[in-house]
């Protein structure tokens, strides 16, 4: 085929993604020098829409970046009140005090947000300093200079047919060139990964890992609601399974975020995310608080839990990833928000010394350096053992050592050093035959409900017409292997139902993939045991609409 020709346009800085990280990189560019031209693109279809995070927020990104906010009106209107902490048994619950456990456990000070939100109020203040933001925008392609260095992206590429042709109303798209191009595209960013994986920057770091958050918003009885109130949980339902836990976070308008979280380092292929979330709604404490009230919206999102030991090099020549396209988050404390700032805003200093310097297209290693030895670092080193105890011991152990080492981390040593994860999620999957089915009750449809109920409320869309986003590198491999091997996984990790193994009488099992349902989480990129499933951007504009998540 005749390679597509696209106009170009040229940036100082382009910026890949209006998240935390990649708002705040546009943001604090401007500051830096009005004149500077930072362009960011975002594949939402407008910015917040994509965005899905817990969330409390630990302001001292923003602080840091717009140390006015609050003269501005950044939605940050729920300070944490009460901070609870329980075990769960099924019927039952133990308070866990707060006094044991280190001071950067504690919420005081942090705010109940809605990070759509955040976003939002970000991008308003970043166009008022010039910043062009376009929303609807999916960067699907690197466009590398002659040197084998990154120069920009491709974005806004719309109209091919399902196989790949390009159809009536097919757009080219154009391609954004940059002195820099950042990527932030957040956890499993398809973009990053590419780099990532050509420039080998994961070398001499640890894998990856992560975690599948699923999030409802409720609004529940005026009665039981307790603005500021954070709620986290560990134990039932998960018990020894898999890693994981909840979060209830009650935010204003009488709403209540109710979230779980499942590491996606489990063994057994046929434990099912998505219905240990609605099975634990029905835990006795979660049940009261949200009878009688509505859900009036569902999302799913990876998370990165690496953490320090799996930041990847960050630089290319003439790219930089930023926030959780490396990583960031603060796994112990559920974090990330306050590092993607941080880390949008290192770059962005990084990035407009050097182009009054008169460079352009090589390394910033000077945020990089920022990175690892300035706050973030700090940060997410005096919790770095915590999930790797958590992977190799289980809950009870890892939260007596991972507390200790997180109290020795804050006095500055640890007794333990760096710990490995040494699996990646992929990897830690088992055959189903060394493991049992688990039962789990049919959703309820008032507490609990099937995925494809749920999935309508987190508004999802996508043109039917155009190839499936979901990208198989063997079409044979889910039905051969996966089926036969692991019991089919992903028709239970995919908190979106997009994958069905479908049997019909006399006929060969097929793998279908429902990718209009499809909510961006990157799950299936992450935890397909065969890593024969790539994400890549489906048309601009596509995916899920959220309001407040
Ligand atoms: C369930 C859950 C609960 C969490 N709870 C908390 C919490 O309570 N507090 C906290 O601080 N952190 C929390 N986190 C972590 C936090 O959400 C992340 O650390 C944070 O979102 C990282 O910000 P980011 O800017 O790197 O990426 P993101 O917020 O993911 O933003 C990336 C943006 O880039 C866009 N994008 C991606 N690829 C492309 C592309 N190729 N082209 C165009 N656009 C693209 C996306 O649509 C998105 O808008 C939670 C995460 C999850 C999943
Ligand atoms: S298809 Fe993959 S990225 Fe989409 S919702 Fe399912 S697991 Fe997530």
């Amino acid at each position: 085929m005749a390679e597509t020709e696209r106009e170009a346009m040229e940036y100082d800085v382009v910026i890949v993604g209006a998240g935390p990280a990649g708002l705040s990189a546009a943001i604090r560019l401007k500051q830096l020098d009005a004149d500077i031209n930072v362009v960011v693109l975002e594949k939402g279809s407008e910015v917040g829409a994509h965005i899905l995070s817990g969330a409390v927020l630990d302001p001292c990104g923003l602080d840091a970046l717009i140390p006015d906010w609050k003269e501005k009106g950044a939605p940050l209107n729920v300070p944490v009140r009460e901070d609870n902490f329980y075990m769960l048994g099924e019927a039952g619950k133990i308070r866990v005090p707060n006094w044991p456990m280190p001071p950067l456990m504690n919420n005081h000070g942090n705010y109940i947000v809605s990070m759509g939100n955040v976003c939002r109020w970000m991008a308003e203040q970043a166009e008022e300093l010039g910043v062009e933001i376009f929303p609807g925008m999916a960067c699907s392609e690197l466009v590398f200079d002659d040197k084998g260095g990154i120069k920009g992206v491709v974005a806004g590429e719309f109209g091919k047919e399902a196989d790949g042709r390009h159809g009536a109303n097919y757009e080219p798209g154009m391609e954004l060139h940059g002195k820099y191009v950042f990527l932030s595209e957040g956890v499993r960013g398809s973009l990053s990964k590419e780099v990532i994986a050509r420039y080998d920057l994961s070398q001499g770091h640890e894998p990856q890992k992560f975690g599948i958050g699923m999030k409802e918003i409720w609004e529940i009885d005026p009665a039981k609601h307790r603005e500021g109130t954070v709620t986290h949980t560990m134990g039932w339902p998960l018990g020894g399974n898999a890693g994981g836990g909840s979060f209830i976070y009650h935010l204003e308008n009488n709403q209540v975020y109710v979230g779980f979280v499942v590491h996606l380092n489990y063994k057994n292929p046929y434990l099912f995310p998505y219905m240990e979330f609605q099975r634990f709604k029905h835990h006795p404490m979660v049940a009261d608080l949200l009878k009688g009230g509505k859900r009036v919206a569902y999302g799913a999102r990876a998370i990165s839990e690496g953490g320090y030991q799996s930041m990847p090099k960050m630089v290319a020549p003439g790219v930089a990833l930023l926030g959780c396209s490396v990583g960031m988050v603060n796994v112990p404390r559920i974090k990330g928000n306050h590092n993607a700032m941080l880390s949008g805003k290192a770059a962005a200093e990084a990035a407009h010394a050097a182009i009054a310097a008169g460079r352009a297209g090589d390394e910033l290693s000077a945020y990089e350096d920022e990175v690892r030895t300035g706050a973030i670092g700090r940060d997410l080193k005096k919790v770095r053992n915590v999930k790797p105890f958590w992977s190799k011991w289980g809950l009870m152990p890892s939260l007596v050592l991972g507390g200790f080492d997180m109290w020795t981390n804050t006095l500055g040593f640890s007794l333990f050093g760096t710990q490995k994860h040494g699996k990646t999620d992929a990897d830690a999957t088992e055959e189903a035959s060394k493991h049992q089915p688990i039962e789990y009750p049919k959703p309820d449809g008032t507490l609990s409900f099937d995925r494809l109920t749920n999935v309508a409320f987190s508004f999802t869309n996508h043109e039917e017409s155009q190839p499936a986003h979901l990208q198989l590198k063997d079409p044979s491999v889910p039905v051969q292997v996966n089926l036969p091997k692991y019991a089919g996984p992903a028709a239970r990790y995919c908190p979106a139902g997009v994958y069905e193994f479908v049997e019909e009488a006399g006929k060969d099992t097929k793998f279908v993939i429902n990718f209009q349902n499809c909510v961006h989480c990157k799950t299936c990129d992450i935890k397909d045991p065969s890593q024969n499933i790539t994400w890549v951007t489906p048309q601009g504009g596509d995916g899920p609409n959220y309001p407040n998540m």
